[in-house]
């Protein structure tokens, strides 16, 4: 008989995360078909319509876009159609062993109401304020718990992983982006919506985070993604020690690591990193380097996200051929400057249109994705493990590890003009901040003088 989650049920479910859509339960009971699970749950904004956020299926202009995946378009909830855009689109991409698609569970109302009655007082309040769960919903997805590894011989503090939000790892080169609009070409997205970010009062400092860095293969510019990333984690980076967060937001971000959370943290690793009080954080960050340098992720990652070939400059076009609307761009812009640089792409065919959209939709979930990757202290003499096998030479051990992407959900077509309207705001705002430090600058050197 299938599984149908009831109020009962609900004590055995803890707060592990959550994101913009999704509240993300772990496992904490003892059945052996959820140990090592967690339930992601569907959220629903406040100011929103209560089915509007992945009850209905897909749009009939989605169901275009999404045509030669059969599942996808016949799917009835967007939640199942989520489903299986990760195994029939991401997973092939990013290879099946890094994924896990999961299974539907049956859930009842009274077990969503309990579950997020239980959890309130461990989200952060404004994610309380931005959404709930969706009381429309019967069912959630039963996902691998890549934060800690399957049950095994060790029984001690064994499971440490580290969640990393990579955003976009490459700057456009897009024929399509405007002049004015030609910093995109030098300075990546994440810098530059910093910027924003921090006009917007969301971050209270400026990441130094480069993902340029991260996804370069270069293992001192990788080391020093990675510190930077530990320094002022934001939503891009978390530490789980055994499901349990040592560093990071959980459910959001972290401002800067400061020296107590840097202590605590440095204390929490006593018995994964084998190393004297003040080194072991520094070892792990190295560990983490290596890793990331060693397995082919990030490589992987790299050329879903250049799926976007046209930079949103180029794909808000192809959208508008594929709404068949006339394009608001083109609209403002005087007929010669506009049928000069979009001539090409309002004269393509339908198909093209749909290929361009369809690319850069599959590149935007691969910009926002995150991926965990778990480690555990290998045994001395177990030679056997089906895991990877990184060793650091600092400390002389070796650990298993195991690398998962996670946060693989299909963005909505309708999305593509509110990244549009997002890519103009990011770069203005860049400019205005780059205008005023200069003026800044001037006028301090002119006091000084
Ligand atoms: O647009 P971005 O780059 O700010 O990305 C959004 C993320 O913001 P970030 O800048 O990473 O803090 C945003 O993350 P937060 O809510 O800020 O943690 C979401 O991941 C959002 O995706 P969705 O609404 O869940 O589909 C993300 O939206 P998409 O752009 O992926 O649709
Ligand atoms: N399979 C998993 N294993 C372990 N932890 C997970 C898993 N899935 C999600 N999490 C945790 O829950 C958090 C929220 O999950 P997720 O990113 O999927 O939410 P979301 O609402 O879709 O996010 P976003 O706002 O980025 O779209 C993650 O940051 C991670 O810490
Ligand atoms: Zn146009």
């Amino acid at each position: 008989m299938a599984v149908v989650l009831e109020a009962k049920d609900a004590g055995e479910w803890t707060y592990r995360g959550e994101g913009a859509v999704n509240l993300v339960l772990a496992y904490n009971g003892t059945r052996s078909d959820f140990v090592g699970k967690v339930l992601r749950i569907q959220k629903v904004p406040r100011n929103g319509s209560e089915n509007g956020n992945g009850y209905l299926g897909l749009t009939n202009q989605e169901c275009v876009l999404w045509k030669e995946v059969n599942e996808i378009v016949s799917a009835p909830t967007r939640e199942i159609a989520q489903h299986y855009f990760v195994q029939h689109v991401m997973c092939p991409l990013l290879g099946p062993g890094h994924v896990d698609a999961g299974i539907s569970i049956q859930v009842t109302q009274e077990f969503l109401e309990t579950v997020e009655s239980n959890v309130l007082s461990q989200r952060p309040a404004w994610r309380v304020d931005a959404a709930k769960v969706n009381p429309l919903c019967d069912s959630v997805m039963l996902i691998s718990d890549h934060s800690v590894f399957p049950l095994g011989m060790c029984k001690e503090a064994c499971s440490i992983s580290v969640e990393i939000k990579p955003k976009c790892g490459f700057l456009p080169h897009s024929e399509f982006i405007a002049e004015d609009n030609a910093i995109k070409k030098s300075v990546t997205r994440f810098q530059m919506h910093q910027a924003l970010k921090l006009n917007q009062g969301k971050i209270s400092e400026v990441s130094a985070y480069d993902p340029l860095d991260l996804f370069s293969g270069s293992r001192d510019r990788v080391r020093k993604a990675i510190n930077n990333l530990f320094r002022t984690p934001q939503n891009n980076f978390r530490v789980f020690l055994d499901g349990s967060l040592i560093i990071g937001g959980l459910g959001g971000g972290a401002d800067t690591t400061s020296c107590e959370v840097g202590k605590a943290f440095e204390n929490s690793l006593k018995h994964v990193i084998q190393a004297e009080e003040g080194m072991r954080t520094q070892y792990f960050l190295e560990l983490i380097s290596k890793t990331v340098c060693s397995s082919e992720l990030l490589n992987r990652l790299l050329e879903v996200q250049k799926l976007d070939t046209t930079d949103i400059e180029g794909a808000i076009h192809a959208y508008y051929n594929v709404i068949s609307q006339p394009c608001m761009v083109c609209g403002q812009l005087d007929k010669d400057q506009s049928s000069k640089r979009y001539n090409s792409l309002h004269s393509m065919s339908m198909e093209e249109s749909l290929k361009i959209v369809r690319d850069y939709l599959i590149a935007a979930t691969a910009k926002d994705l995150s991926m965990i990757i778990s480690f555990r202290p290998r045994e001395a003499g177990n030679v056997e493990s089906p895991y990877s096998i990184v060793s650091l030479e600092s400390t002389d051990q070796s650990f298993d590890y195991k690398a998962s992407f996670i946060d693989l959900d299909l963005k909505p077509l309708e999305r593509i003009e509110y990244y549009y309207k997002l890519d103009q705001q990011i770069v203005s705002c860049y400019v205005q901040m780059v205008k005023s430090n200069h003026q800044l600058d001037h006028t301090g050197s002119t006091i000084g003088a």
